[in-house]
C-alpha cells in the first residue's frame, strides 16, 4: 500500500452551493480576509493541485501571494511557491496559461488517455509530464507526488476534482467557505456532483472548527480518511523501533481536534523498556487542555498490563484525559495477556479499528512470530 501526502480540499461555495456561475469572469466568493486565509494555507502546503477546467476558465496563477510568507518558506528550506499540480484527459492545456508562466516554481502535468506524448511536446521546459496510462487513477497521482516529496497537497478544485477526490475517499481535511449570497443560475458549478461518498448521514464528518471571517463562513471538517493517513503514520514510525526478539515494534501519534499533531513516539525510542504511546504522551504538558479532544493513533492496541513499568499505555492515555483512540491491530497474546481495547471503551473513550492497516503492522514485528524466536 503506497503512502500519499496529507490532502486538504477548498472550496468557497455560495449559500446554495454554486462554486462558480456560468458566466466567463471568475466568481469572487471570498473577501478579501479569506483569501489571505487561502493564501496561508497555500503557503503550509508543497503543492496546490486545480483540474484543467479550472485553468481553462479562471486562468489561476496558483502561487503565494505574501512576500513575508514566500520569505518564511524559503528560510524554512522549501521553494518559495509550492508545486503546481493539474490533471488532464483531452490534454487541452494552453503553455501561455498563468499555470505555466506566473511565478517561480515547479509544475507537474499528470496526463491520462495517450495525451502525454503531445503534452510533453507543447509544454517542454514548462511542466514535468506525467504518463498515468488509459485512465487516471487518483491514488496513483498521490503515490506520485509523495515520490516526489510532497507531503501535504491542497486540493483547490473545481467540481469534478472535489467530486473525484472526495468520493474516492482520499481528502484528508475539508475547508468549506459559505458566502453570504445566492447564485441561482442553471448553468453554475456547483461545489460536487452526484457520487457515492465515504461520509453520509450514517457516518458524519468531524467538524475541527468553525470560523466567522468578516461576512463568511469557514468550517473545517475532518475526514474518516485523516484517522487511515495518521495511523498509518504511527505504524511507518514503529519502523525506527530498536529491534528486539522480545517486545512488539508500535509507533503512536497524538493529534489534536483541528488535525494538528502534538506528538509522537516509538517503542524503546528513549529506553529499552519505552512503548510508543507513553513516549508520545510524556511530550505533552500534563493538563494541556487539547488533550480532551486529541486523538491518540497507535499501531497496535495500548497494553494493560506491563512487568518494566507501573502504569500501562491503555491507563496512561485515560488519565492524560484522551476518549479517542485509533489502533490498526489488537495485540496478540504472545507476552502477556492484552485487553486495551475493552478497558479504553469501559472508561468511555472511543475506538476505532482500522483492520486493514493490521497486515502491515503483522508485517513489520513478522520476527516475532517465527519458531526460532
Ligand atoms: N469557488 C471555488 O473555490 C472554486 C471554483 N472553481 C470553479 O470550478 C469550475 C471548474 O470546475 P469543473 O468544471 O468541475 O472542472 P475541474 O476544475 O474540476 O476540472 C475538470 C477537468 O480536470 C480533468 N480531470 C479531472 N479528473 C480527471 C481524471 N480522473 N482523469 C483525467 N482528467 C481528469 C479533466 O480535464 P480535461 O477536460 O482536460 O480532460 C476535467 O475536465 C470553474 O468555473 C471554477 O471557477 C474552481 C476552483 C475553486
Ligand atoms: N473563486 C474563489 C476561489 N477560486 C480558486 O482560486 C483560484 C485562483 O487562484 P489565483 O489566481 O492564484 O488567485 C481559482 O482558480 C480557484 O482555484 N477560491 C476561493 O477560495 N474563493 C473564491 O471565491
Amino acid at each position: 500500500m503506497p503512502r500519499r501526502p496529507y490532502v486538504v480540499a477548498s472550496a468557497a461555495m455560495s449559500v446554495d452551493g454554486y462554486l462558480d456561475d456560468g458566466d466567463v469572469t471568475r466568481l469572487l466568493l471570498s473577501n478579501d480576509a479569506d483569501f489571505d486565509r487561502v493564501d496561508d494555507v497555500r503557503a503550509s502546503c508543497d503543492a496546490i493541485l486545480v483540474g484543467a477546467e479550472t485553468i481553462r476558465r479562471d486562468d489561476p496563477r496558483l502561487l503565494v501571494r505574501s512576500s513575508l510568507r514566500r520569505q518564511a518558506r524559503v528560510a524554512a528550506g522549501r521553494p518559495a511557491n509550492p508545486w503546481k499540480v493539474t490533471l488532464t484527459g483531452s490534454g487541452d492545456l494552453d503553455p501561455n496559461a498563468a499555470f505555466f508562466t506566473a511565478g517561480e516554481a515547479g509544475r507537474i502535468v499528470y496526463a491520462a488517455g495517450g495525451t502525454a506524448g503531445s503534452l510533453t511536446d507543447r509544454l517542454g521546459d514548462l511542466a514535468v509530464v506525467v504518463d498515468l496510462g488509459e485512465r487516471l487513477d487518483l491514488s496513483a497521482l498521490l503515490a506520485d507526488l509523495w515520490v516526489r516529496g510532497i507531503r501535504r497537497l491542497l486540493v483547490e478544485g473545481g467540481s469534478r476534482i472535489h467530486t473525484e477526490f472526495l468520493t474516492a475517499g482520499l481528502v484528508d481535511e475539508l475547508h468549506l467557505v459559505v458566502a453570504p449570497f445566492f447564485v441561482g443560475d442553471p448553468d453554475g458549478t456547483r461545489f460536487v456532483g452526484a457520487g457515492t461518498f465515504p461520509h453520509g448521514p450514517d457516518q458524519r464528518m468531524r467538524l475541527a472548527e468553525v470560523r466567522q471571517i468578516g461576512d463568511v463562513v469557514l468550517a473545517r471538517y475532518l475526514l474518516a480518511a485523516a484517522d487511515h493517513f495518521w495511523l498509518r503514520e504511527a505504524i511507518e514510525l514503529s519502523r525506527l523501533c530498536p529491534r528486539t526478539e522480545s517486545a512488539y515494534a508500535v509507533g503512536a501519534v497524538i493529534v489534536d481536534a483541528e488535525g494538528r499533531e502534538l506528538a509522537r513516539g516509538y517503542s524503546r525510542e528513549t529506553d529499552p523498556n519505552d512503548h510508543a504511546e507513553e513516549v508520545a504522551l510524556s511530550r505533552v504538558p500534563p493538563g494541556d487542555p487539547r488533550l480532551a479532544t486529541a486523538t491518540l493513533y497507535s499501531s497496535l492496541e495500548p497494553c494493560t498490563s506491563r512487568a518494566s513499568r507501573p502504569r500501562p499505555c491503555a491507563e496512561l492515555t485515560l488519565a492524560a484525559g484522551i476518549r479517542r483512540v485509533v489502533i490498526a491491530w489488537r495485540e496478540p497474546a504472545l507476552f502477556v495477556d492484552c485487553h486495551g481495547v475493552e478497558q479504553l471503551r469501559e472508561a468511555g473513550a472511543e475506538v476505532v479499528e482500522i483492520p486493514e492497516l493490521a497486515p502491515l503492522v503483522r508485517e513489520i514485528n513478522a520476527h516475532l512470530f517465527t519458531a526460532d524466536r
